[in-house]
């Protein structure tokens, strides 16, 4: 569950008295999530929700993912679209920290995926990335080379606790995936987390993509790797199918070069090391008995076993 800050009815009045939306009817936690607080909240006008930004987000980080968002919802793309407060401004605060009110998307994620999911992932991430193309503000990726760095090698012992000879191949990983990454590929703002999780359904049609709080600028084929890892495996293994449905159905909409496309086992490598750092951390760093259930670095350390041995973008149904 992922309600780190719990709001008395005081706390939600001074809020709504900061918006135009009417009065709060209901405001319940949401269990599900992992990095912020979010509440569904009720008013006269419709359903909303609220987030109260915790943990890794930088408030200073706040106003490019509300422009992300906001820019994404006025070219139509199903992202939600930030409310804006009284004053004008779409960032408020509630309960000392900072937070946001956004629309309310219809559907839910999928608990199950197949090769027509991925397709439908792949030709959003395309329109997403098109959409925020010439987007003028900036965030640098902090979860990069140098991020994972920083998170994983002070915890490879906790990596070899969790799986004897892990900690010498993820340090093989983080020197060879740095050496061959490219910088020359197109790069523009990305979503950086659109696992299943984040991507609603209204039968087999994409209604909503969420949670754009790892937004940043980076390589738009990375954005696709990331897809590659959090979509196209059956447990350990990669399937070719549902990896080629997710390429074709992205490059369909924004065609993909020769070197994003040679490129993509190196960033599905680094995709793969990027979240195996932030679950490795959360794995040691979650108390016992929290409220919020960490997800398995090791879930990752397979993937990272496939990407190892993957040696052209064919492998991965390019
Ligand atoms: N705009 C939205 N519309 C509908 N539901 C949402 C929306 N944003 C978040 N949610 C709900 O809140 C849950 C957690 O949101 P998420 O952004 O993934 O949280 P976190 O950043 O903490 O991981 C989602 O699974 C979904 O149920
Ligand atoms: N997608 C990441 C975790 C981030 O959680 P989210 O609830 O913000 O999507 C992972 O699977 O490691």
């Amino acid at each position: 569950m992922a309600v780190y800050t719990t709001l008395s009815d005081s706390d939600v009045a001074a809020l709504m008295a900061q918006y135009d939306i009417g009065n709060a009817v209901t405001c319940e936690g949401i269990a599900e999530g992992v990095e912020n607080t979010n509440y569904k909240l009720t008013t006269p006008q419709g359903r909303f929700i609220l987030t109260l930004f915790e943990k890794r987000v930088s408030e200073t980080d706040l106003p490019f993912f509300m422009g992300v968002m906001e820019r994404l919802a006025a070219r139509r793309f199903p992202a939600p679209m930030p409310i804006a407060a009284r004053s004008g401004s779409h960032l408020v605060r509630v309960a000392g920290k900072p937070a946001a009110i956004v629309s309310f998307l219809d559907g839910v994620w999928p608990r199950v995926w197949n090769g027509a999911h991925c397709a439908a992932i792949g030709d959003a991430l395309a329109r997403m990335h098109v959409a925020l193309d010439g987007f003028e503000q900036t965030r640098a990726n902090r979860l990069s080379i140098d991020g994972w760095e920083t998170l994983i090698k002070p915890r490879l012992s906790e990596a070899e606790a969790l799986r004897p000879g892990l900690a010498a191949e993820v340090a093989r990983d983080l020197a060879e995936v740095r050496a061959a990454w490219p910088s020359q590929l197109p790069r523009g703002a990305i979503h950086a987390d659109l696992f299943p999780d984040n991507a609603f359904f209204v039968g087999d049609q994409l209604s909503g993509v969420i949670d754009f709080y790892f937004a940043c600028t980076d390589l738009l084929a990375y954005d696709l790797a990331a897809c590659l890892n959090a979509w196209c495996f059956d447990g350990v293994r990669y399937d070719l199918e549902r990896g080629r449905a997710m390429i074709q159905a992205y490059a369909n909409v924004r065609p993909l070069s020769a070197g994003e496309r040679a490129a993509l086992p190196v960033l599905a490598r680094g995709a793969a090391l990027r979240f195996f750092a932030t679950r490795l951390t959360d794995w040691s760093t979650t108390p016992e008995g929290a409220t919020v259930t960490p997800k398995d670095p090791l879930e990752y350390a397979d993937k990272l076993r496939f990407h190892r041995q993957a040696q052209r973008a064919a492998d991965y149904g390019a």
